[in-house]
């Protein structure tokens, strides 16, 4: 008798969908149109990164994708369902540094969404906590407060934090921008060793070109105020080794023509007819 095996999910289904999504600010003197019908996809694994100028809309998607907006057109979709409110799959670490409430220790910082969303008991929760604030390299700051660490120490805290939860999907808005380069450097080389440890799913907001190429493997470029998708870029080749390589400066060069509209290989680049692929 044939049998039915039920099929996991295609590894080509995407994990997160924005599809055609608009987004505003309604204040009583204006509308503030911060992204207009942008779509794309995100795959599991992916380290994703939303890149463009300062106010087009990078941090606005984020926070719809972590559902603390909703679209006025479109809708964004996780694992095919459709995002209407924040949730325990989708994880947002900020650029600012006190993010970590300075009361409680590393280890119950991290513990602390593990056990106000029920997910583990007291005894899980400490235990998964140190297992992440080990990947970040800091179990031996778990019990010191947030006050007694660096700026770039904080950040780790808040990306174990994150992790600790297991989301489906790990989104960063700019979580670097505050550091000095070399910490900045650092961290970046960090996060990718974890991505290569973890391998989780990442959404990652940068207006630095460099950042993106080395953190990314994939990057969605959005045009200036509201954002829309310039072009979607395959960065998988570049990484910290590349930084300063002919190639990777050709990459970043051509990204900033794309960004600012300029001319790409002597011909203009029409917003509304763009590159898929240009790395
Ligand atoms: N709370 C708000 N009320 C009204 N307008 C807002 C609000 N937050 C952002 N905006 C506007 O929405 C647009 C997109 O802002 P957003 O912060 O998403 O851009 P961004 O690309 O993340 O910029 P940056 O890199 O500077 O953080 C900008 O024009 C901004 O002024």
């Amino acid at each position: 008798m044939a049998t039915v095996t039920a099929l996991k999910s295609a590894p080509d289904t995407p994990l997160l969908e924005v599809d055609g999504v608009s987004l505003e600010y309604r204040t009583p003197a204006r509308v503030v149109r911060a992204t207009h019908q942008v779509s794309l996809n995100v795959f599991e694994a992916d380290r994703f990164v939303l890149l463009g100028a300062s106010g087009c809309g990078k941090s606005t998607l984020l926070k719809a994708m972590a559902g603390f907006i909703a679209p006025v057109e479109g809708e964004i979709r996780i694992a095919g369902r459709k995002v209407t409110q924040p949730g325990p799959d989708r994880i947002v670490v900020f650029q600012e540094f006190d993010q970590l409430p300075p009361w409680k220790t590393v280890l119950d910082n991290v513990a602390f969404p593990l056990l106000a969303s029920r997910t583990l008991g007291k005894q899980e929760a400490h235990e998964r906590a140190l297992h992440y604030l080990d990947k970040v390299g800091l179990s031996a700051f778990a019990k010191a407060y947030p006050n007694t660490l660096s700026g770039g120490m904080k950040q780790r805290v808040a990306i174990a934090r994150a992790l600790a939860m297991q989301p489906k999907v790990l989104l960063m808005d700019e979580p670097f921008a505050a550091l000095d380069a070399l910490t900045r450097r650092k961290m970046q080389e960090e996060l990718l060793a974890l991505w290569d440890e973890v391998r989780f799913t990442l959404v990652f907001v940068t207006h630095s070109i460099e950042e993106a190429l080395v953190v990314g493997n994939r990057i969605g470029l959005l045009s200036p105020h509201p954002g829309r998708v310039r072009a979607e870029i395959n960065s998988h080749d570049f990484g910290m080794h590349s930084q300063g390589g002919a190639e990777f400066q050709a990459a970043a060069q051509r990204i900033h023509r794309l960004l600012f509209n300029e001319e790409v290989d002597g011909s203009p680049t029409p917003a509304n007819e763009l590159p898929r692929k240009i790395a």
